[in-house]
């Protein structure tokens, strides 16, 4: 019984997370804050794939950053696997840190390019006290045949390897900790289009086979639908919409969702789809407008969109909108 009612419970509910950066004055004191996540509430269940979209500056990363505690929250909680990150001791976050790690962006800035692969991969092993100096050698070379480098990468430095290899290594330095969530900051984004594919399925084929949740990260909402489940769309530091994937591409109810669909290239032939363009530049986290934040950029925006900020609903099953028309 405890058994299934552990395994129903999401691995991690975040709720009302807001994360303010402070901006200081000349004399040290506070005088404006960016509001890089302003409120922000969904939950990850276990094995899924938990997809992150929205345009540059939006709020993406300090969402991830803050989930794992790398930074420490404005507001709100982060609760995983029934326990809230941010009331965690010392000992209680490093373990839970073992439980959730992070692929970057950048694979070779976030490699020490002074030490061999197999030194880098052993570290989180080091780290967290795992394994005898035999073991942990056993592990990395299992770890790099599952991300599809080879034995013989052991003992070369990060500039030796391909964007591509890199980003294989990232993901293997993950794994070495058996973690149960990645959150993978646009794990892509800085890679040549070519490869895209192939990391994307690297990470679907080592989420099926060691059973792993994603929260995944990334501005371009083809690659996001590529590899969610579900997709949470932000904008200014707010989730505006989120819903089952193939939802949310039948049937986007945000506009700034649909304007989102609408760049994506179609690719049926002879298929065609109406552009939604949005107007103004994207205004700044440091003062975003009142009411909706998106109404400045809504062609559908009313004098209520500039007055009161809509409330999140659920207008279908699992499909959350935050938008006066509906
Ligand atoms: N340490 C910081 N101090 C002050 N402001 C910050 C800090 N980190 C991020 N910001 C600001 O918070 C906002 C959200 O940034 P964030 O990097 O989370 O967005 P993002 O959606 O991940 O964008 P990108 O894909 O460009 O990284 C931006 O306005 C950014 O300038």
């Amino acid at each position: 019984m405890p058994d299934t009612a552990q395994n129903d419970r999401p691995l991690l509910e975040v709720k009302g997370l807001k994360k303010y950066f402070p901006v200081r004055g000349a004399l040290g004191t506070t005088v404006q804050e960016v509001k890089a996540v302003n409120d922000v509430t969904f939950t990850l269940k276990r094995g899924e794939t938990f997809g992150m979209v929205g345009e540059s500056g939006c709020g993406k990363s300090t969402l991830g950053r803050t989930i794992l505690r790398l930074t420490e929250p404005t507001e709100g909680q982060a609760i995983y696997d029934g326990r809230d990150v941010f009331d965690m001791t010392d000992a209680q976050l490093k373990a839970a840190r073992q439980d959730m790690q992070m692929v970057f962006q950048d694979p070779f800035s976030s490699l020490n390019p002074r030490k061999r692969i197999g030194a880098i991969l052993e570290e989180p092993l080091v780290i967290h006290g795992i394994g005898t100096a035999q073991e942990r050698t056993e592990k990395v070379l299992d770890i790099l045949t599952r991300v599809g480098l080879q034995a013989e990468h052991y003992y070369r430095y990060p500039h030796e390897f391909s964007g591509g290899q890199r980003q294989r290594i990232g993901i293997a330095r993950a794994l070495m900790v058996d973690p149960r969530l990645i959150v993978c900051d646009e794990p892509v984004s800085a890679l040549d289009v070519s490869i895209h594919s192939q990391i994307i399925n690297l990470l679907k084929q080592l989420q099926a086979e060691f059973g792993l949740t994603y929260l995944f990260i990334a501005h371009d909402i083809s690659i996001v639908r590529y590899i969610s489940d579900r997709i949470g769309v932000m904008y200014l530091g707010q989730m505006v919409e989120q819903a089952a994937t193939d939802d949310l591409f039948a049937a986007p109810k945000h506009t700034h969702t649909q304007a989102l669909l609408s760049a994506v290239p179609v690719t049926q032939p002879g298929a065609r789809k109406e552009r939604v363009v949005l107007g103004g530049e994207i205004p700044s986290p440091l003062d975003p407008p009142s009411g909706c934040v998106f109404h400045t950029r809504c062609p559908m925006a009313t004098e209520l969109c500039k007055q009161k900020a809509p409330a999140r609903r659920e207008i279908t099953e699992g499909h959350h909108v935050a938008c006066h028309l509906y």
